[in-house]
């Protein structure tokens, strides 16, 4: 069986991400190597996958502590990371300790927060097992919770020592987790490559079942490696990093005012897209025609381009006001200057802001 490899370099790392199907024993082959060095492992999961993936689990046996935390955003929390910390000392993690976290976004941002607090660092793996996982949130080392202000408002750059992504586990995912993950998909297509959003369009990709997403999972994680690998810790004074959030300051901002786990991540993304592009189309960078595309294929991905009930547009602003792309007060954007390449701007006229809100369904 074939497993592809991208790898990410940073200015103070390089690891591997194994793109593949089966890929349970060749994990369990670095964990042993680990192990036979003398590394203490712990492992941090949720309780959807430790249930999914039960048998890979039961494979590990009493060698690797596992930790369970609930399914779902709300985990993100402070007190739930706490949690995760008491549980890596309990596990008797040091210095030269290792953290699996096995799941998706959630509990890769959580658990590598933790990796990368505790001790003040210890080394992690990603196990990235929702399609959102596997095409974003593994790759690049962004690490992080929730609070009451901000999404990702608390967090850490922390390079995962590996990531492994195993398709065969979107299997059991359910149809709407599957379809939060393409929305950051379509996203990549639009900030950097047009031609994956020609296939999107052509032949949207809608379950698991579908035969071109281990080519796909690898596209995307080049696309990412990329932008991080040019701009880690989203430092530069233009675009970089940054144009990852295509669609986020709207996104965050709907997460937040919805209330954490409302919108699934991918969902917020969704509208947080459509609404990028309306504001690309209001300063002149793209044509209407180029955002009914977008929405066309946001909407053919099974994701909403507009709220499913209005949200207050000032409660919005407040929440994008806390984006950490903020500058001295002003909010940046991301938008595009044409479809697959995405550019920061660094003011928008907030009226135009609100009106695209409105557009978008806020009152
Ligand atoms: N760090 C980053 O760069 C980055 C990038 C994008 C998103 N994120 C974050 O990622 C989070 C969203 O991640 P997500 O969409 O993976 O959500 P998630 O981690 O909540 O997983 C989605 C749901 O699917 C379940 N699940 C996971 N794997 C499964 C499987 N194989 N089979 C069946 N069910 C499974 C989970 O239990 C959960 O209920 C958000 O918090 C977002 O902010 C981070
Ligand atoms: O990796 C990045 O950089 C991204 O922006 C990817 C986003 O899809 C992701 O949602 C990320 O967590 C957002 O980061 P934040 O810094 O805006 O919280
Ligand atoms: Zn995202």
């Amino acid at each position: 069986m074939s497993t592809k490899q991208v790898i990410v370099e940073t200015s103070l790392s390089s690891y591997p991400i194994h793109v593949g199907r089966s890929l349970g024993s060749k994990l369990l082959g670095e964990i042993e190597e680990l192990m036979a060095k003398g590394a203490r492992i712990a492992a941090v999961t949720d309780s959807n996958v430790r249930m999914a993936q039960a048998a890979w689990f039961d494979s590990l046996g009493d060698r690797v502590p596992v930790l369970t935390v609930p399914a779902g955003e709300t985990s993100k929390s402070v007190s739930q990371f706490g949690e995760v910390l008491d549980f890596l000392a309990a596990s008797k993690l040091d210095r030269g300790g290792v953290v699996l976290a096995v799941g998706g976004g959630v509990v890769g941002d959580l658990a590598g927060y933790a990796a990368a607090s505790y001790l003040r660092g210890v080394r992690f793996i990603q196990v990235p097992t929702t399609l959102l996982a596997m095409v974003d949130s593994s790759v690049g080392g962004k690490t992080g919770i929730n609070i009451s202000a901000g999404k990702n408002l608390v967090g850490a750059f922390h390079q995962p020592i590996a990531v492994y992504s195993d398709i065969e586990m979107l299997k059991t995912m359910p149809p709407r987790e599957f379809a939060s993950g393409m929305a950051e998909v379509i996203k990549h297509g639009m900030l950097q490559d047009a031609a994956l959003l020609d296939l999107l369009e052509a032949n949207p990709i809608v379950g698991p079942e579908d035969e071109r997403l281990e080519s796909v999972v690898e596209w995307n994680c080049k696309i990412k490696a990329s932008v991080v690998n040019a701009d880690e810790k989203e430092t530069a004074a233009s675009g970089g990093r940054a144009l990852l959030n295509l669609g986020h300051t709207f996104g965050h901002a709907i997460e937040n005012v919805a209330g954490y786990g409302e919108y699934l991540h991918g969902e917020a993304i969704g509208v947080g897209l459509v609404a990028a592009a309306l504001l690309s189309e209001s300063l002149g960078f793209i044509a209407a025609d180029d955002v009914a595309r977008i929405r066309k294929v946001v909407s053919e991905h099974n994701l909403p381009t507009e709220l499913r009930e209005a949200l207050p547009i000032a409660r919005l602003m407040a929440a994008m006001r806390l984006d950490k792309k903020v500058k001295a007060g002003v909010i940046r954007f991301v938008i595009m200057k044409r479809i697959g390449q995405a550019a920061t701007i660094e003011s928008a006229d907030m009226a135009l802001i609100e009106e695209i809100w409105r557009q978008c369904g806020a009152s």
